[in-house]
């Protein structure tokens, strides 16, 4: 099936449209946790599998989707690419997506290496195996054309997606992204080729393959990118740690409460650590982390059309 008929299916059977997003800092680990581990970067990379792999078995049974960022994991080296591995494959496990957040791209014949390790499969001995082999990869679209192609082409040979950087949620995001050059800024023309790179690649339930991230800190540029790409699936960040709220978020879905994906990952991963849980669980950090998730769900459905996704 295709990927963004997966993301459809898999918001409606959740009745949620959240991205669980697994950002793991030893730093903020709850207290105690890295004590088990060696203390060299082995045993950081450890504590960082082992931290993973119980958030996403909180996760997984209520959110359609998970992701992770890679850059809390490559800093831990090899060892923490093994740790990134084993966490994915341990979300594998589960009914859920798994979104690769690595903002990857390069020139075209390095961009399609890129594409094949995530998204496809490389060869080996006398045949080709997947790598990565994760649902949706985000991808930047700095190099142009020739750096996003690749991709499309084998998302759509893998039924896989890729999730475009449109409108980022950060604070210097207006630096370039806004731009204005022949009347419209640079973000809206990232998003006036999207549409380009995208044709071809609907699926069943009228998506794309070819989706776009999108900042919850800037509801009007979220506004103004969800009526420029119908039909395109927004990867909405910044909810939560970042400021972004539900009422920010609303006018991201379409009318029936579908076409955005709402990241949180702070807000979930260290939920522990936040005054509203820390003293109701004390130690019992899982037990926050899917309070974290229960209490998104409820906010989002309470203040934006996702509502609609229980309803029916
Ligand atoms: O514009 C963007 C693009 C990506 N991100 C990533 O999303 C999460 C957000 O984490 P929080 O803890 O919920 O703030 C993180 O992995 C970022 O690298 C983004 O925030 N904004």
């Amino acid at each position: 099936m295709e990927f963004a008929d997966r993301v459809v299916l898999a918001v409606r059977a959740k009745g949620n449209p959240i991205v669980a997003g697994i950002d793991p800092r030893p730093e903020e680990l709850p207290p105690g946790f890295l004590d088990g581990f060696p203390d060299d970067r082995k045993g950081v990379a450890d504590a960082l599998r082992a931290f993973g792999c119980a958030i996403v078995d909180v996760v997984a049974p209520l959110a359609p989707v998970i992701k992770f960022q890679s850059a809390f994991y490559e800093a831990y080296g090899p060892e923490g690419l093994a740790a990134l591995r084993d966490t994915i494959e341990h979300a594998r496990k589960y009914d859920v997506l798994v979104i690769f957040d690595g903002k990857r791209n390069d020139i075209g014949t390095t961009a399609e290496a890129y594409a094949r390790a995530y998204l496809g499969k490389v060869p080996v001995g006398g045949s080709f195996e997947p790598a990565w082999d994760v649902d949706a990869m985000t991808i930047n679209p700095y190099l142009g054309t020739d750096g996003i192609a690749p991709f499309v082409k084998i998302a759509s040979r893998e039924q896989k997606g890729v999730f475009v950087l449109v409108r980022t949620s950060n604070a210097s995001a207006g630096d370039f992204q806004d731009l204005v050059c022949d009347g419209l800024p640079v973000y809206r023309h990232v998003a006036n080729r999207l549409k380009g790179w995208g044709q071809g690649h609907q699926g069943a339930e009228g998506y794309n393959l070819l989706g776009a991230v999108v900042g919850a800190t800037y509801p009007q540029e979220l506004a103004q990118l969800r009526a420029d790409l119908p039909g395109v699936l927004l990867l909405v960040p910044g909810y939560g740690t970042q400021g972004g709220t539900a009422q920010a978020i609303a006018a991201g879905f379409d009318e029936n409460g579908q076409g955005a994906l709402v990241n949180s990952s702070r807000g979930i991963t260290f939920a522990y650590a936040k005054a509203a849980y820390r003293d109701r669980f004390k130690g019992e950090w899982q037990r926050a982390v899917e309070q974290a998730v229960r209490d998104m769900i409820d906010d989002l459905a309470q203040n934006t059309p996702a509502g609609r996704l229980r309803s029916g």
